[in-house]
């Protein structure tokens, strides 16, 4: 379904991704994991149009991605909830959902009501400012916009950091449900091993820029998360 092969990425003149391959199958949960400054956050980026490619190839269902915008990326489906959650402070609950609608495919004006059964919350606190609400309550609301566009793929990178435990276990069903009933595909940077260990169906074990291990999530071993994972 998702394709990168032989991606290389460059801040200036500093090498991030070298030759990185990843391959995602529809209707997966995988985790994207390593330690920190291994390039997660950069191969999402690239993904989704943020940053430029030097050279390789990004497919989406068989097309080519990596010469689309950001915008034409995730009008073809992929929804993205960026690390730290990016959702506008000063805008409402409702108008940060709404800034997607216009992305959308079959041209709806409403909210889709899903996202309210999903997020109960984001329903009571619809004219709160963004900035008002709690850590987790923005990380729903970010999950809650990306999921406005009915992506076929989300996203998520780091959704759990610094969240209370209720809130991530939320979050948590949230993603597995939607994966069940609706065969959402789920691509997910995460460091906490037990959220990834209950949520994720197979990992990618990064390593200066590149994927270095891959299998499912039964398989990551004591000596896999030492080598590539302990700090
Ligand atoms: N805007 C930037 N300009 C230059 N270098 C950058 C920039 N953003 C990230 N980097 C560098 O790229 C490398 C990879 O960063 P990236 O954020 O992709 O790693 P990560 O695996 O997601 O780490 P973390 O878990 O800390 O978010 C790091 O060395 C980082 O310092």
């Amino acid at each position: 379904m998702i394709s990168l092969n032989k991606v290389n990425q460059l801040y200036g003149g500093t090498q991030i991704l070298w030759d990185l391959n990843l391959h995602i199958e529809p209707g997966s949960i995988t985790c994207i994991m390593g330690r920190n400054g291994v390039g997660k956050t950069t191969l999402l980026k690239c993904l989704m149009g943020l940053l430029p490619i030097k050279s390789g190839e990004i497919l989406f269902n068989n097309n080519p991605l990596h010469k689309k915008s950001a915008e034409s990326r995730a009008y073809s489906g992929l929804g993205y909830v960026p690390q730290g959650r990016d959702i506008f402070p000063l805008l409402t609950v409702e108008e940060n959902l709404r800034i997607g609608l216009p992305v959308r495919k079959d041209g709806a004006k409403q909210i889709p009501e899903k996202i309210f059964t999903l997020f109960p919350v984001l329903e009571e606190m619809l004219h709160r400012r963004g900035g008002d609400l709690s850590g987790g309550q923005q990380q729903q609301l970010a999950i809650g916009r990306a999921l406005v566009l009915e992506p076929s793929v989300l996203i998520l990178d780091e959704p759990n950091e610094g969240i209370q435990p209720n809130i991530v276990k939320q979050i948590g069903d949230v993603i597995l449900k939607l994966n069940k009933e609706e065969g959402l595909t789920v691509i997910l940077v995460e460091q906490k091993l037990g959220f990834a260990r209950r949520v994720g169906q197979s990992f990618r074990l990064m390593e200066k820029g590149r994927v270095v291990a891959a299998d499912q999530m039964e398989n990551l071993t004591d000596d896999l998360i030492r080598h590539y994972l302990a700090v």
